[in-house]
């Protein structure tokens, strides 16, 4: 089997479970904060830099890559790995959600999906089975089956036809999958905020015994108590010897949260984004570095945090990088954002291993902020 998942042990206080899944290129413990890499490099880091702040897994987009360089430029390089230089796991999504996100024109056929080039405007056409073909070419460890991602809020009677159509696909996944043995491929349970459609899509999805179960048509504009209520009665509708992953969900909030209630794997654009921004995430809540009272503040950006950026540099000294635009400035609140959430994520772990993930969560909360009324 491509993808294994060892559960080790479920929290005394919570749903939340501590486990390891094992890939082909290596294992990593569970709950994780997968980083995203969409174009082949999560933004501004090396992969040497992500290997040492602790990154197993990362997560690369197939929609984009497929687009630039083309996934036969890497296939030719031997795969995604070799071209760019990673030797941990990688995820790549199928390209379902950016066709919905990014494409204003596009035709959902049950075929496929009809579209429009986001960089070009080109006809383009992507379908369970070229997304399985994109997939296969780039090598990854984990693959996504293709699904529509429907909008929020969508009617019921929409999410059933959508969730009908996405189990559909799924199965065609299934049949166009060339490399089964060395790549897994999790199916996405969607059903919006309908139990009843995601107790359906769930009964399909784990009717065809996928290697892990991704949640997705979550973390798109829901609000965060939506999220939750659908995670409380989906996760427990999952087989509980498989991973379970939470796509584009990364605050650090969210990420406790999902864990608590039975979520394994997390992504999200989040840290990398804000970062690019100037904004960083710390123990005592967001910090905008390039702030003025910041000019003459010659602590690290965190006192708390033992990354490379909080023991060698000074908010001064990033808000100057930051101001003046300096990509350096990019790359060391980068770096702090991606430690930040990865070794939330520890704390998360030893809080499972010590039955208290509920006190945490009332500590960390009390301390970042998020109980302020
Ligand atoms: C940033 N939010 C987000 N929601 C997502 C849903 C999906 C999905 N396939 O439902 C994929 C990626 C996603 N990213
Ligand atoms: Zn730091």
């Amino acid at each position: 089997m491509a993808i294994q998942y060892e559960h080790i042990k479920t929290d005394k206080q919570t749903g939340a479970r501590l486990g390891r899944v094992h890939t082909p290129h290596g294992s990593f413990d569970t709950p994780t904060f997968m980083p995203v890499g969409t174009l082949a490099t999560v933004k501004t880091m090396a992969p040497e830099e992500l290997k040492e702040m602790g990154a197993n897994i990362i997560l690369s987009n197939t929609y984009h890559l497929w687009l630039r360089p083309g996934e036969d430029i890497i296939e030719e390089a031997g795969g995604l790995h070799n071209f760019m230089n990673w030797d941990g796991s990688i995820l790549t999504d199928s390209g379902g959600f950016q066709v919905f996100s990014l494409s204003k024109l596009r035709d959902i056929k049950e075929e496929g999906v009809h579209f429009r080039n986001h960089i070009n405007g080109e006809k383009l056409f992507l379908s369970p089975e070229k997304a399985m073909n994109i997939q296969n070419a780039l090598g990854s460890d984990i693959m996504m089956a293709f699904d529509e991602c429907p909008p929020y809020p969508a009617s019921f009677d929409y999410m059933k036809k959508s969730v009908e159509r996405t189990s559909r696909w799924a199965e065609r996944c299934l049949d166009a999958h060339k490399r089964p043995h060395d790549q897994g491929l999790f199916g996405i349970v969607q059903g919006g905020e309908y139990e009843e459609l995601r107790r359906q899509s769930a009964q399909d999805l784990a009717s065809l015994d996928f290697p892990g179960y991704a949640i997705g048509g979550l973390s798109v504009g829901e609000p965060k108590d939506v999220m939750n209520r659908v995670l409380d009665f989906t996760t427990p509708l999952l087989p509980e010897d498989k991973p379970r992953y939470l796509m584009g969900v990364g605050s650090p909030d969210s990420l406790i949260d999902g864990a608590i209630r039975g979520v394994d794997m997390f992504d999200c654009v989040l840290p990398t984004r804000i970062a690019r921004n100037g904004t960083c995430m710390t123990s005592q809540g967001r910090l905008v570095v390039r702030n003025a009272k910041f000019a003459r503040d010659f602590r690290p950006i965190d006192e708390a945090c033992n990354c490379h950026t909080c023991r060698n540099y000074s908010r001064a000294y990033i808000r100057h990088l930051v101001k003046a635009n300096e990509t350096f400035g990019f790359r060391l609140t980068t770096y702090h954002n991606l430690y930040f959430l990865l070794n939330l994520m520890e704390q998360v772990r030893e809080a499972i291993r010590q039955d208290r993930l509920g006190d945490f969560r009332e500590e960390f909360f009390e301390q970042y902020g998020f109980n302020k009324p």
